[in-house]
């Protein structure tokens, strides 16, 4: 069922009302894809199922998901970037085969999609990743492309997740490490929303800040074995995914693991559409974040460094002059969101910290 996860009952002594919603089933592990006959089957979910996925996971791992759904009504459908437009196309095609479920096999775009999809159709979708390269594989939120920048909106969680460790280790190291680095910013997320709290007074649950700081923790406490692109670095990777979109569920928003570093990044694929993966240019903002919070940067930099990740606009293959860019405008994204790319910073500011992330 849909609900507004933030619905506050303004006529109670005690106002708060929250919906947290979090998925049932979470099979993770080797060959966990062979279990999705069964998870719908357990889900009690019968009728036409709407296979989506991108055009490069539909020819592998969607393939191999619709033949496991053989003799079940299944139609496929192909999405791309994540706009308005193209969730309508996909509503439509949904709508028109009349399906109960959808199951969603591939990257972030793919998840998102099906999760705003399932919202407005208010049918129940199944997270399928088959790479370990954002958060949102489990949360109920999810990042719209608009003329404005990117929009984080309310979505329906997965009523199951088949993470499929086999798969993910043989995705590009490049994305697993994207999706590191996705974690990582929750440590500059964290201290953003801290900073938000102080100054703005902005709510904080200690929960939702708690798990996310953890995940980072353990994350980077990792960081030798995820260098590696195997089943072990898919199962930790996953894990600490799926705990991230825990806490953003716990928080009813994305705010536990996106603050300025998430603006910087959206900002970044404005500017530079299509360059840098999502977790990537979330990995070189939180280096930047912690820099302007006066934290320690150069620890995060180490650290995505071992995991393989980019540390430099160079390393990203963008300009100094489009990151100092991003740096400076990170704030037109979401404004209603303080952090401390919100704070005023100057263009010699903004110059002096990428400057520095060439520092040895
Ligand atoms: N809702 C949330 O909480 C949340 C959290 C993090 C990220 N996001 C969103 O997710 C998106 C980023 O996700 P992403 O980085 O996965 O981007 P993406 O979906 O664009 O996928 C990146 C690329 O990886 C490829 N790919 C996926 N699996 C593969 C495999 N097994 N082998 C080879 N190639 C494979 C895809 O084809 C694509 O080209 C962004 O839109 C971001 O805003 C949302
Ligand atoms: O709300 P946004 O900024 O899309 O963040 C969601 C997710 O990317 C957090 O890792
Ligand atoms: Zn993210």
């Amino acid at each position: 069922m849909n609900v507004d996860n933030n619905r506050i009952l303004k006529d109670k002594t005690f106002d708060k009302s929250r919906w947290m919603q979090m998925p049932r089933n979470v099979v993770v592990g080797h060959d966990a894809l062979l279990q999705i006959p069964g998870i719908i089957d357990d889900l009690g979910v019968a009728g036409p199922i709407l296979l989506l996925s991108g055009a490069t996971t539909m020819q592998t791992v969607g393939a191999r998901v619709a033949g496991l759904l053989e003799g079940r009504p299944v139609t496929t459908c192909l999405v791309g970037r994540i706009t308005y437009d193209e969730i309508q196309r996909v509503e439509d095609a949904a709508k028109e085969a009349g399906s109960v479920l959808i199951i969603a096999v591939g990257g972030g775009r793919v998840i998102d999609t099906a999760k705003v999809v399932s919202y407005n159709l208010d049918i129940q979708f199944v997270s399928v990743p088959t790479a370990a390269s954002h958060d949102g594989i489990a949360s109920s939120r999810a990042s719209v492309v608009t003329d404005a920048g990117n929009v984080s909106v309310a979505a329906q969680p997965p009523l199951a997740i088949v993470a499929d460790t086999g798969v993910i280790a043989t995705a590009p190291h490049r994305l697993l490490a994207a999706g590191c680095a996705d974690i990582i910013a929750n440590y500059t997320a964290i201290l953003d929303w801290e900073l938000s709290h102080r100054l703005t007074g902005e709510a904080i649950s200690e929960y939702a800040l708690t798990l996310s700081k953890i995940t980072a923790e353990i994350l980077v406490k990792n960081a030798d074995l995820v260098s590696h692109n195997d089943e072990t670095a898919a199962w930790i990777v996953v894990k600490a995914l799926f705990s991230s979109g825990i806490a953003m569920s716990i928080a009813g928003s994305s705010r536990p693991a996106s603050g300025g570093e998430h603006k910087f990044a959206h900002m970044l694929e404005r500017l530079a559409p299509g360059v840098a993966l999502h977790g990537e240019a979330c990995g070189l903002g939180t280096i930047i974040g912690m820099y302007l919070h006066g934290g320690d940067w150069k620890g995060i930099r180490t650290s995505l460094r071992r995991i393989g990740a980019p540390t430099t606009p160079k390393d990203l293959g963008i300009s100094n002059e489009t990151c100092v860019e991003a740096v400076l405008r990170a704030c037109e994204i979401r404004p209603e969101r303080f952090t401390i790319f919100d704070t005023g910073i100057t263009r010699e500011a903004a110059v002096a910290v990428v400057e520095a992330l060439y520092e040895v």
